[in-house]
């Protein structure tokens, strides 16, 4: 299958699987082409400044309205929503966990969400949830849309393929898939079972961070983010559709399959974005800056510089910075830092964080660079080197992280993660202030 795509971010796109489908000139032609029923899909209140304003035009077989039914509530466990504070037991501190196995069960992207954390409120659209995805099973006749935010999705191991309302976007390990609030979609398995990350945002809309004093290029550029041509499926046999709505699941059964949009324009759409394209800027000299730096896209609450949610990667990169400690820097942090590892080696954490892994440094609890890190990075010679292969990320959020109580019984949570600080002892010496001693090494 070919998949086609049309490069840009927040472009106002238009495209459409029948020639003529597409009305010009006007939205709302009094008979539309090929009996097709226009519809707008609302991705910002009407009145949205300009900048942040997104809306689509859908040109489809039927409206909406009929692709729901009467819903009635059906249960999807171990999906949670914000706010969701659980007494699970586990003492405060830094939490990390090794990659949750695939289930021998058949789990669809619906089913097979396990969320992790909440943040915030969906009530007031603020936060985020950081989700674990296992999927086994492709969505045949089942359809989904999610009313409470658009997902970010990351797959770790195994590629999926959304068909989306507005076009169909494959993805595997290395890249994301964004699929705006309040959009239907199925997603089915390319080639076996799917693992990764899924963050859900329920606040205003990822967009690309400003650039400032770095200018018109690098980080993530608008070209490398990639939006799906239109298609449709003409499918008039039994389908369900599934509806999360304030962090209930709604279902209802349909005579045929609601991606029946033949054309569409606007730019309130789903996207691709290859993590591989981003051109990271940093240190060229000396010192370690602020991993903000790395971000992809931000998800913007409404204060300056306060992120609802940060998507934050850790991509291959050189480091050649001299006299430095080349490592994060031991940090407390007002935000909330959720990360996983999608391949490689994060080079605070050689060991213990594995891909598939994940971890969680809340909101001001301390955390950095482990015991062999700090020793390495602190001895080790400071010529060029190149961090290879390698592809980290973090969610972070202005909010604390609420564990679900699936996250705290995880049989891979690592009871002996805050040891690996172990041995990061005094050294202090007041007579001493050359460290270690000339001729000494520390610990020997
Ligand atoms: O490893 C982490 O926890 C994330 C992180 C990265 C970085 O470059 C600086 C600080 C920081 O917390
Ligand atoms: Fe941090």
């Amino acid at each position: 299958m070919t998949l086609g795509y049309m490069p840009g971010f927040g472009n106002d796109f238009e495209t459409e699987a029948a020639p003529g489908a597409l009305p010009q000139g006007q939205n709302s032609p009094q008979r539309c082409a090929y009996g097709l029923y226009a519809e707008q899909l609302s991705g910002s209140p009407f009145t949205a400044p300009r900048g942040t304003n997104e809306r689509s035009w859908l040109y489809r077989i039927r409206p909406s309205v009929r692709h729901t039914s009467r819903f009635r509530r059906v249960e999807v466990p171990f999906w949670k929503t914000a706010p969701h504070v659980v007494d699970h037991g586990l003492p405060l501190g830094p939490l990390r966990w090794d990659p949750v196995p695939m289930p021998n069960e058949a789990l669809t992207f619906v089913t097979g969400l396990r969320t992790m954390t909440t943040a915030g409120d969906v009530y007031t659209q603020v936060g985020m949830a950081a989700h674990v995805m296992l999927v086994t099973a492709s969505m045949v006749d089942d359809y989904f849309y999610n009313a409470d935010g658009e997902l970010m999705v990351v797959p770790q191991s195994g590629e999926l393929l959304f068909f989306t309302e507005l076009g169909r976007i494959k993805v595997g390990p290395g890249e994301i898939a964004v699929i705006p609030r309040g959009m239907k979609f199925k997603v089915e398995l390319v080639d076996g079972p799917v693992r990764g990350y899924v963050c859900e945002n329920y606040g205003a809309k990822f967009t690309l961070p400003e650039r400032g004093p770095i200018g018109a290029n690098c980080l993530a550029n608008p070209r490398d983010f990639k939006t799906p041509v239109a298609a449709f499926e003409e499918k008039e046999t039994a389908c369900r559709l599934t509806v999360k709505w304030c962090g209930s699941f709604n279902t209802c059964e349909i005579g045929h399959s609601p991606l029946d949009v033949v054309a569409w324009h606007g730019n309130y759409t789903p996207y691709k974005y290859d993590l591989r394209t981003f051109s990271p800027v940093g240190a060229l000299l000396f010192d370690h800056p602020d991993p903000s730096i790395f971000t992809v896209l931000t998800a913007p609450s409404g204060e300056a510089g306060t992120a609802n949610i940060d998507f934050v990667i850790f991509p291959e990169r050189w480091m050649v910075a001299e006299h430095s400690f080349r490592p994060p820097w031991y940090h407390m942090n007002i935000m909330s830092e959720f990360m996983g590892l999608i391949y490689g080696q994060y080079d605070a954490k050689e060991t213990g964080f594995v891909p598939g892994g994940m971890s969680l440094h809340n909101c001001m609890l301390p955390h950095g660079p482990d015991k062999p890190a700090f020793d390495k990075a602190s001895f080790s010679e400071l010529k060029p080197v190149k961090l290879t292969g390698t592809m980290a990320f973090m969610f972070e959020t202005r909010f604390p992280q609420q564990l679900t109580e699936f996250a705290a019984r995880l049989p891979g949570l690592q009871d002996d993660y805050p040891e690996c600080w172990n041995g990061l002892d005094r050294n202090f010496d007041p007579a001493r202030p050359e460290w270690p001693a000339p001729g000494a090494r520390a610990g020997e």
